[in-house]
């Protein structure tokens, strides 16, 4: 028997008994845009049933523009903590090209026995949360994110983590988008920041840097998040237009795969209808031919 339970106060709905791929495209994609993230339980997916999951929200991407896809699978790209891969700072999916991912799916195939949850944080809350003269102030902000700022580059020692950050960076972009994004199917404010965003358009990069922590502040506040404790099986989808995430580095060197599939989104809009725009590199239309 399927239940649907909410799992944080702002953020975030467990379903548990239901095969994701027989819940009715309407009402699965009104609950994700409800609850930004939802938790299926031992969803029973394969690598086929996870693609075919994500498909089912929107044309897919290619499973990231630098790095490489999990074997034979050009759609599905690898989280395994022993090739160095640990996403411990927040972030939105590839917010660095002109159009990131709407949607991220996450399949857990081996889970640590304790630590590696991911956490996942409600970002129109934080600007709800905003007091109302940031909330103006923030309106009229641009950012640009980029794959290779400091802040961003995956942390870990050795061989593996040094190889990570090359192949991440081997190819550069920038992209402008604003601070505040308009929803496109709800219409929602949220902030769109996040660790790519390096700088905000027209500051000095100290000025960016104490206003991005202020309006980080927001998003990661206890209250705006929804912790995912993963067994193997379960799937995680969450509305990459309005959320971050975040994987704590807690576990060691015990191991931890995933499997990320991501589905094309649009071109991001501010408050003023204004879209995102390229500032260095290409529109990675190998990575979203949809785009
Ligand atoms: O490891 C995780 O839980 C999340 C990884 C991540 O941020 C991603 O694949 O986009
Ligand atoms: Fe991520």
């Amino acid at each position: 028997m399927t239940e649907i339970r909410r799992i944080g106060g702002r953020i975030g709905a467990e379903i548990t008994g239901a095969d994701p791929n027989a819940v009715p495209y309407d009402e699965l994609n009104g609950l994700l845009l409800e609850h930004k993230a939802l938790v299926f339980r031992d969803a029973g997916l394969d690598e086929d049933g996870q693609i075919r999951f994500a498909s089912r929200f929107g044309d897919l991407t290619r499973a990231h523009p630098t790095l490489p896809p999990v074997d034979d699978r050009p759609d599905i790209l690898p989280v395994d903590a022993e090739e160095g891969i640990r996403s411990n700072h927040w972030h939105t999916d590839v917010t660095f090209i002109r159009t990131p991912p709407a949607v991220s799916t996450l399949r857990a195939l081996v889970v640590p026995p304790y630590g590696g949850n991911t956490l996942i944080a409600n970002a129109a809350a934080a600007y709800r949360d905003l007091p109302e003269p940031l909330r103006e102030f923030a309106d009229r902000l641009w950012a640009v994110h980029s794959n290779a700022h400091d802040y961003i580059l995956p942390r870990g020692d050795g061989d593996a983590a040094d190889s990570y950050r090359r192949t991440f960076t081997s190819k550069r972009y920038k992209t402008a988008h604003p601070v505040v994004r308009v929803h496109p199917e709800t219409g929602e404010r949220g902030l769109f920041i996040g660790g790519f965003a390096e700088r905000i358009v027209d500051l000095s990069a100290g000025e960016s840097r104490d206003i991005l922590r202020i309006l980080q502040s927001y998003v990661t506040r206890p209250e705006n998040l929804l912790r995912v404790v993963w067994n193997p099986g379960d799937v995680v989808v969450f509305d990459n237009r309005v959320t971050q995430h975040y994987a704590p580095d807690d576990y060691g060197d015990l191991p931890r795969v995933l499997h990320r599939v991501t589905v094309a989104g649009d071109v991001p809009a501010g408050v003023t209808g204004e879209r995102s725009r390229i500032v260095e590199g290409d529109d990675a239309a190998h990575y979203t031919p949809a785009a």
